[in-house]
Parts: structure tokens; sequence; C-alpha cells
């Protein structure tokens, strides 16, 4: 196909973002014989860029990630927007849709600093900005205080190398991207579940754009997008969002496990299912609510 003008990609303009936009190019280009000027990468500045010192919770959760890219897809600025599947909302604008996906990376959390959690100094501060992994941590160890820890990935090494923190948590999957794969260790999925959608980069389009949508149904992962939509049906279900302690992973092999926690990691709840379908995921938040002691059920009082 001959193009007259290139498909402009938006993208959030951190170093992570920007690897993961050059992935879905390449991935684009591959797929349709495209040569290098067919796709041009547009990096917009998100709230949740510019605000670097105040807790995301605070300043309007996980909207500020995509707000303005949503605002470039409506406009016609962009025809389509790649987006790490953790940082976007449950439920998205009507005239937007989730296209495609790339295939899902190792979606472990790095503990950096630690051999394990278990070997974790005795009140070790931990530096992390993430409500799932603060509790998930208080759970296992609660004598670990938790230090907030906003930044990009290089951010957030050079706070731990300065000592504000003596270990911190990291998505493996943004580690590898940056080429920093061997960074801490993983932590096994039965020690900590990840985020929904972690290690899942995904691609947006309008909901109109019949066009543009063709070209990326090229280079969806089907695999990973039926787990991460299930994963999301999951968060959907449960009215959760970025200030709720969830975690939950989907396989085709292993079904659907997930976890609720009260904030402070005294109170959790897991569950499973077999089936990784959305249905099941609906039943398995139901299930989990009704087994949530109040510390665990207040927090999603308002679904
Ligand atoms: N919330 C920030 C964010 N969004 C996506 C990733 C990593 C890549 C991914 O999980 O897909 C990260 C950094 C981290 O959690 O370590």
């Amino acid at each position: 196909m001959i193009r007259t003008r290139p498909l402009r990609l938006g993208t959030r303009g951190s170093p992570l973002a920007l690897v993961q936009a050059n992935m879905v190019a390449a991935a684009l280009r591959t797929a349709h014989g495209w040569d290098e000027s067919a796709v041009e990468i547009v990096p917009v500045k998100t709230t949740g860029d510019r605000v670097q010192d105040r807790p995301l919770a605070e300043i309007g959760g996980k909207a500020l990630w995509t707000k303005e890219l949503d605002r470039a897809l409506l406009d016609g600025d962009i025809h389509f927007a790649v987006h790490s599947m953790k940082d976007v909302e449950t439920i998205r604008p009507e005239a937007i849709r989730i296209v495609a996906m790339l295939p899902r990376a190792d979606v472990r959390d790095r503990l950096i600093g630690a051999e394990s959690i278990t070997a974790l100094p005795h009140r070790a501060r931990i530096g992390t900005s993430s409500p799932r992994r603060a509790a998930q941590l208080r759970h296992l160890r609660p004598d670990v205080s938790i230090v907030p820890f906003r930044g990009n990935v290089d951010t957030r090494l050079r706070k731990l190398a300065d000592g504000e923190a003596d270990a911190t948590l990291l998505a493996a999957a943004g580690l590898e991207r940056l080429e920093r794969p061997d960074i801490g260790v993983a932590i096994p999925l039965d020690v900590m579940l990840p985020a929904p959608a972690q290690g899942a980069v995904g691609i947006e389009a309008r909901a109109d754009d019949s066009e543009t949508q063709a070209l990326l149904a090229a280079i969806d992962h089907g695999e990973t997008h039926a787990c991460v939509a299930t994963e999301r049906a999951f968060l959907a279900a449960l009215g959760a969002d970025c200030h709720s302690p969830v975690a939950a992973l989907a396989t085709t092999g292993g079904g659907l496990r997930g976890e609720l926690l009260s904030e402070d990691g005294a109170y959790h709840v897991t569950g499973h299912r077999t089936s990784a379908d959305p249905a099941a995921a609906a039943e398995l938040a139901d299930w989990l609510l009704g087994q949530a002691p109040p510390a665990i059920a207040r927090l999603f009082a308002g679904r």
C-alpha cells in the first residue's frame, strides 16, 4: 500500500515510552513492508510527566497518562496512541478503541536492593509509589516502611543509588525494554502477583477510524490481547482505580488469578479461576469482594 502521508504515532516522551513506540513502529513497518518514513513518532507531554513531586492519586490518577494523548487522537493530530496498558484506565472514552497489543513481556516485578523479599533487612525502607506494591510488601514484611518514589525508571534507580531507600520494585518489562534486564532479581509470581496488564504495550485508535484499525490489526498479538482484556474486566468489575491495591494475572494455560489488599497490607484475599475469560473475571471479582474484610471492601465502596 502506498501512503501519501506518514502515520502519526502518539506517545509519551519518557525513555520507556519512546522505546515502546519504536517497537510498535518497527512491527508495523515489518508487517506492511513499509520504509522508515511511513510512521512518524509524535511525543506528547502528559500531566503525569509534568508533575513529578506529588503522588499520582493526589493529582488525579491514571488519566494523567492518557488525557493529552486522548485529546490528540480525538483532534486528529495523531492516528494512534501507544501506551503501557498498565497505565490505561479501565473506562475509556466511547470514541477511542483499544485495537492491538504487542506480545507481552515478562510480567513479573523485580526487586532491586536485596536478593529476595525475605532477605530485606529488618525495617528496610522500600521506595515505591504503587499502592499495590506497597500493600503486597507490607503484607509479606510488616516491618518495612514505604518511601514515595516517583519518576521514570532512571530517576527511581538514581534515588535508590542516592540512598533514599534500601530497595525498590520495578516491572521487569520496563527494565528489559530499557536494556537493563539484569538489574535486581525477579520476584516469583507465587510471591507477588503483578498489576493488571503489566508488561503489555497497547495501541488505541479512534473508534470511527477503520482504516487505521485495519493497519494495526496486522500486529495484534491475540493471546496478550485476550489476557489483558480479562485482567481489565476484573478491574472494571471491582470498580477499581489506581488507588486500589489490586493484582491480577491471566494466562491462557493458567486461568485468572486475582488479589485484593488493604492499603496497609494487613489484609488480603486471593482467588483463582481456571477460565481466563471476561465472564470469569467478573465472577472472581464479585467472589473476592464477598470474601473481603471491611478494610478491603471499603476501598471499593464507590462502585
Ligand atoms: N507505572 C509506570 C510504569 N508503567 C509501565 C511500566 C513498566 C512496563 C510495563 O509494565 O508494561 C512502568 C514502570 C514500572 O512499573 O516499573
